[in-house]
């Protein structure tokens, strides 16, 4: 589906990511760890082409339609819920209304609510940007600290949501610090000194 080859990205001479390598099957379920600053987020910025490479490749198949959360959710601040969501699915020309207004009742939002956006709590925002990663049927989904903000019960219906779009399979990434075990992650993958390197260990050291 993707395939990442020797990824280099500084910025202002401090390099970030370094010959970075990163194959990514069809229904892959990734889980990313790594330390305040490490490049996550900047991987993902590069994936998605909101940031470009100094040098290296990435390759998609040409059926990969990318849903991603990255740090702050931007939306039009002066617009609804419906607004927005309604706006950035038009960029694909895909809005199924009725999808998203069920997606929006499971996170307990309420799609045709009058409220500005500029008024939404930081984990109204954070759902509303969990549903813009999905709600067009995307088939690779990258989420960055998706449930920073979200209160309990949310998070419980965020795990059994990505892991529900795992099995109609999809390719899910969620690069994050809380290690979320109702997640139902195939691979786990810690970025390090601008690599990125599979970790078995991780739920050993996790758990102790
Ligand atoms: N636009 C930018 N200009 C300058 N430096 C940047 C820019 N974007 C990211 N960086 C730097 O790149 C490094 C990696 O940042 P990134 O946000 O990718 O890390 P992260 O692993 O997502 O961190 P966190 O876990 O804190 O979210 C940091 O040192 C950051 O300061």
């Amino acid at each position: 589906m993707l395939e990442i080859s020797k990824l280099n990205k500084s910025f202002h001479k401090h390099s970030v990511l370094k010959d970075l390598d990163l194959k990514i099957e069809d229904g892959d379920f990734i889980y990313i760890h790594g330390i305040n600053g490490s490049g996550k987020s900047t991987l993902f910025k590069l994936i998605c082409h909101i940031l470009e490479a100094d040098t290296g490749c990435i390759v998609m198949d040409e059926d990969v339609h990318i849903g991603a959360l990255i740090e702050n959710p931007g939306f039009l601040e002066n617009e609804t819920l419906l607004f927005n969501l309604r706006f950035l699915a038009s960029l694909k020309h895909h809005f199924d209304e009725t999808h998203v207004a069920r997606l929006c009742t499971l996170f307990q939002l309420d799609l045709y609510s009058p409220i500005k956006m500029k008024n939404y709590s930081l984990g109204m925002r954070q759902k509303a940007g969990i549903i813009q990663a999905i709600m067009e049927n995307q088939n690779l989904i990258l989420l960055d600290e998706p449930t920073r903000g979200l209160d309990f019960e949310s998070v419980k219906i965020f795990c059994q949501l990505v892991n529900d779009l795992h099995e109609q399979g999809k390719t899910i990434i969620i690069a994050a610090h809380d290690y979320l075990t109702d997640i139902h992650y195939q691979t786990i993958y810690q970025l390090k000194n601008g690599q990125i390197i599979q970790d078995q260990d991780f739920k050993n050291h996790y758990s102790l």
